[in-house]
């Protein structure tokens, strides 16, 4: 287990756009929403996503949320899907997914993820489609490929790995990552990422006015949004804990998980290169 200082060197790696680069190209990512009244969680995500660079960001929803997204949504566009079968098939050229914010905890967030497992987009499995597998975790690691991200916080984490949640919160995520074959972030207050090739990052900027409900929605969808550019899932990872909790910490009291989305573009214009900062 390597643990790296200062959550390692993504910022040399971040994805920035080329002259001739289009939406499609910029990244393309798809967060299913949850029903009628639960869409919060995925426009916080999308929105996050959006402005983390994705080109083309897709909100996925049951017709009768439709209506509801379609009000408060402008950039993020909306589209609904009919059963799993429907949902992978329309997502077959996603570049990454978020699912799991407020998804819902049936079996219809079970399906959708095997669903979405076959088109071999980066998922980013959150929440909801953490915990509905507390009684079968195996099932869920399954699914996954080794790019794909983990983003419990400590109640999801013991839901998924209940033998490993007394370990200190490094060796936790490693063991993690390992046993689930994918990149695991364990949110706390000193965020923890892991890849199953043995990388482990401790996030070293966590901000407590990230401590509000959506907030992990967000961070969600920033992950997402950077992997939907091409950006390994490890390095998105890292890059997308840190922009967040830098965000928080520019903010300060008051922060509510709405205001995360808009602070995003400063950050990202003091990482840019030289010839693409805002003059
Ligand atoms: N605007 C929205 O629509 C929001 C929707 N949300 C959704 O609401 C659903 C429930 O999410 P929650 O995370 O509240 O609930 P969970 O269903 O994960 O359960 C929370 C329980 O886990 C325990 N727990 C233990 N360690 C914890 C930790 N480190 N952080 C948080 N809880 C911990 C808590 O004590 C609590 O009893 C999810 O689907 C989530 O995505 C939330 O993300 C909040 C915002
Ligand atoms: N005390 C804290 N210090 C730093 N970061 C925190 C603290 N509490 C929570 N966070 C961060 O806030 C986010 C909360 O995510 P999560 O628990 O999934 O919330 P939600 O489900 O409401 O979106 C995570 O990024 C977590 O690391």
């Amino acid at each position: 287990m390597t643990v790296l200082p200062e959550a390692g060197d993504w910022r040399s790696r971040l994805p920035w756009s080329e002259a001739d680069t289009h939406k499609h190209a910029r990244g393309r990512l798809a967060v299913v929403s949850g029903p009628a009244h639960r869409t919060g969680a995925a426009r916080l995500a999308a929105r996050a996503a959006l402005r983390i660079g994705a080109g083309l960001v897709r909100v996925m929803a049951s017709p009768a949320a439709i209506p509801v997204l379609a009000a408060s949504l402008e950039a993020v566009m909306v589209e609904p899907f009919d059963g799993a079968d429907d949902l992978g098939h329309r997502l077959r050229e996603v570049d990454a997914v978020v699912i799991g914010p407020a998804a819902g905890m049936g079996e219809e967030t079970v399906g959708n993820l095997h669903a979405l497992a076959r088109t071999g987009a980066v998922l980013v499995v959150d929440a909801d489609a953490l915990s509905v597998f507390e009684s079968h975790p195996d099932d869920l690691f399954a699914l996954l490929d080794r790019d794909d991200v983990l983003t419990p916080h400590g109640g999801e984490f013991v839901r998924l790995f209940p033998d490993l949640a007394d370990l200190p919160s490094t060796e936790a995520a490693a063991q993690a990552s390992v046993r689930a074959d994918a990149v695991v972030l364990l949110k706390g207050h000193e965020t923890v990422i892991a890849a199953p090739d043995g990388r482990v990052a401790v996030n070293p900027n966590g901000s407590p006015w990230l401590a509000t409900a959506g907030t992990g929605d967000v961070l969600a969808g920033m992950i997402g949004g950077l992997a939907a550019q091409h950006m390994d899932s490890f390095d998105a990872a890292c890059a997308a804990a840190w922009i967040h909790a830098e965000a928080a910490r520019r903010f300060g009291p008051g922060l509510i998980a709405e205001d995360l989305p808009d602070l995003i573009p400063g950050i990202l214009a003091g990482l840019a290169p030289k010839d693409l900062r805002p003059s």
